[in-house]
């Protein structure tokens, strides 16, 4: 019998540009998190990299050619019941600010740990505290 489960992994980038980290707000219509704020980053395609794959995210969402330095932290959850994420979050570094959003973005901000605070849900807050997040010291 063929399952129905499905299992899908998420490369994102924290992307830091001299000391702020770049968040994105998804758009309005979106049928998952309409106007919520979020990492930079979306699914790895099957026989990709993961460098490769977080490096074409954050192209096509945002414009910007970034340096990964490291991972920071894995977490997962369910959207419901027969759907999985894995989500692997990285450390990215860019040189430059200029953002050119996507259809799926309606805003971004590089933003201070106090503007993540107010900005970021709760779930993805919750990891950033689990995980260190807010000790990185390359993080205004
Ligand atoms: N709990 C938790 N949720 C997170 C974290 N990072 C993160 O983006 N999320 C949430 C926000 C997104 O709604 C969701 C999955 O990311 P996504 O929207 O880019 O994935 P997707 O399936 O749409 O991928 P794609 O179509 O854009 O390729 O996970 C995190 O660290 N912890």
């Amino acid at each position: 019998m063929t399952s129905l489960n499905e299992m899908v992994v998420v490369l994102k980038g924290f992307i830091l540009h001299e000391g702020k980290v770049l968040i994105v707000q998804r758009a309005n219509d979106d049928e998952v998190g309409g106007g919520t704020w979020e990492l930079v980053g979306g699914q790895i395609h099957f026989g990709e990299d993961l460098e490769a794959a977080l490096l074409r995210e954050i192209q096509e969402e945002v414009g910007l050619d970034v340096t990964v330095e490291r991972i920071l932290y894995a977490t997962t959850f369910q959207t419901h019941a027969t759907r999985q994420v894995v989500i692997l979050t990285y450390l990215c570094k860019s040189d430059h600010h200029e953002v050119v959003l996507s259809e799926e973005h309606i805003d971004y901000c590089w933003s201070i740990k106090e503007r993540v605070r107010e900005l970021l849900p709760p779930a993805i807050l919750h990891d950033f505290e689990r995980n260190d997040v807010f000790s990185l010291e390359e993080w205004v």
